[in-house]
């Protein structure tokens, strides 16, 4: 049997973050470790960066899934940790190394001490984006070992350490990336009259965007517009030709992401008018809501209470994605918070989720295994 320091995975990983469908170096990490469990009890299939494991059950009757995400966030790490990422402008600022190990942990669990059922452990590339979850959920090894049940955590950092927050129906939010290019005409800033300025047209863009979610949404129904990023011009005294935006869109309802992609499509009708430019909107990657099946998350809960050292709290609704969304759709499930107990929230810099964690995750997925396998 290998001995294996969860801990020093957590760090390893932590060290090598990469973005969505790049995850060489990960993938590499893990089927390391996975490469070294028996090979008599395990079957193993990459796909793309990311990696299926089936660990036989003694008697299956049915399939158990766990799904981690692998991929990091172009985002610098501010921690100043001993072990932070080695990639410069990438980190894993949104927990997915502290989910691999998880994943990983549980894995070496039901190895050495198998269950019933069979248990396919889904190491899933590009969560952040462009989404792996969609194509995983279609590739035909998902279709072939199809579960009956699939679950999965992500780390909380507004949570302490010993907490799961669940709730039954919808946890995550619809979302949809949002990228907007204008293309009007440069020229010296001297001259303004002879150019057409994008940051003028982007400016404007930007306040006539804030106001779908205040003017055109119900009030009772929460959704987000947020733009993340904008880019315009090379140099101080020269008119800029291009403008981009990027962002995103969350809505509580999969009618209000419609509407909100209506209003901004002749909100930007308007801009192309008003400034005599060109535009192109591109929502890039959209995520179905993460919608828990009562049922099992009622059980969940009900089990997860019996759990030592586990502190059990009903959450509300979170305007956060996840692709996890997709699996949810065809299989019965849900996700839950795993709390982390970290200053810095979720995609900053300085996010350091307290190692403790990792105990906990590993306790609530291996015993919930166990449980539902001896069903
Ligand atoms: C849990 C979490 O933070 N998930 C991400 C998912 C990204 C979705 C996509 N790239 C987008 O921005 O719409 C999130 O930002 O919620």
């Amino acid at each position: 049997m290998v001995g294996w320091n969860w801990l020093q995975i957590r760090r390893d990983l932590h060290q090598i973050p990469e973005l969505g469908f790049q995850e060489w170096k990960t993938q590499a990490y893990l089927l390391e470790k996975i490469d070294q469990l028996p090979s008599d009890r395990i079957e193993i299939n990459r796909w793309k960066t990311g990696i299926f494991v089936k660990v036989k059950g003694t008697s299956p009757k049915k399939t158990i899934a766990y799904r981690t995400d692998i991929d990091g966030l172009p985002i610098e790490e501010e921690t100043g940790l001993s072990y932070r990422s080695l990639h410069p402008g990438q980190m894993h600022a949104c927990g997915h190394d502290i989910h691999m190990t998880i994943a990983l942990a549980a894995l070496y669990d039901i190895v050495y001490e198998p269950v019933t059922d069979d248990v396919v452990f889904i190491f899933q590339p590009a969560e952040e984006g462009p989404g792996g979850a969609k194509p995983m959920l279609s590739s035909s090894i998902f279709q072939k070992w199809r579960p009956d049940l699939i679950f999965a955590l992500h780390i909380a950092p507004e949570y302490p350490v010993g907490t799961v927050a669940v709730k039954e129906g919808l946890l995550f939010a619809n979302t949809s990336e949002l990228f907007i290019d204008l293309i009007g005409k440069g020229g010296h800033a001297a001259y303004p009259h002879l150019s057409n300025d994008m940051v003028i047209a982007l400016s404007q863009l930007v306040t006539q965007l804030h106001t779908i979610v205040s003017r055109n949404i119900d009030p009772l129904d929460h959704a987000v517009v947020s733009i993340g990023k904008i880019n315009a011009g090379s140099v101080q005294n020269s008119i800029a030709e291009r403008a981009r935006l990027e962002g995103t869109i969350r809505t509580l309802s999969p009618e209000s992401m419609e509407r909100i992609k209506e209003r901004i499509e002749s909100i930007v009708k308007g801009i192309e008018y008003g400034f005599r430019c060109q535009a192109k909107i591109d929502y890039g990657a959209q995520y179905y809501q993460v919608y828990n099946h009562e049922t099992l998350t009622k059980e969940f809960i009900d089990f997860t209470e019996k759990l030592d050292d586990v502190n059990v709290q009903v959450c509300k609704e979170a305007m956060t994605g996840e692709d996890f969304g997709y699996f949810l759709k065809e299989i019965p499930g849900f996700m839950f918070w795993l709390g982390v107990d970290s200053q810095y929230g979720l995609h900053h810099g300085k996010l350091n989720p307290d190692e403790r964690s990792i105990e906990t995750g590993i306790e609530v997925v291996t015993n919930y295994i166990r449980k539902k396998s001896s069903e």
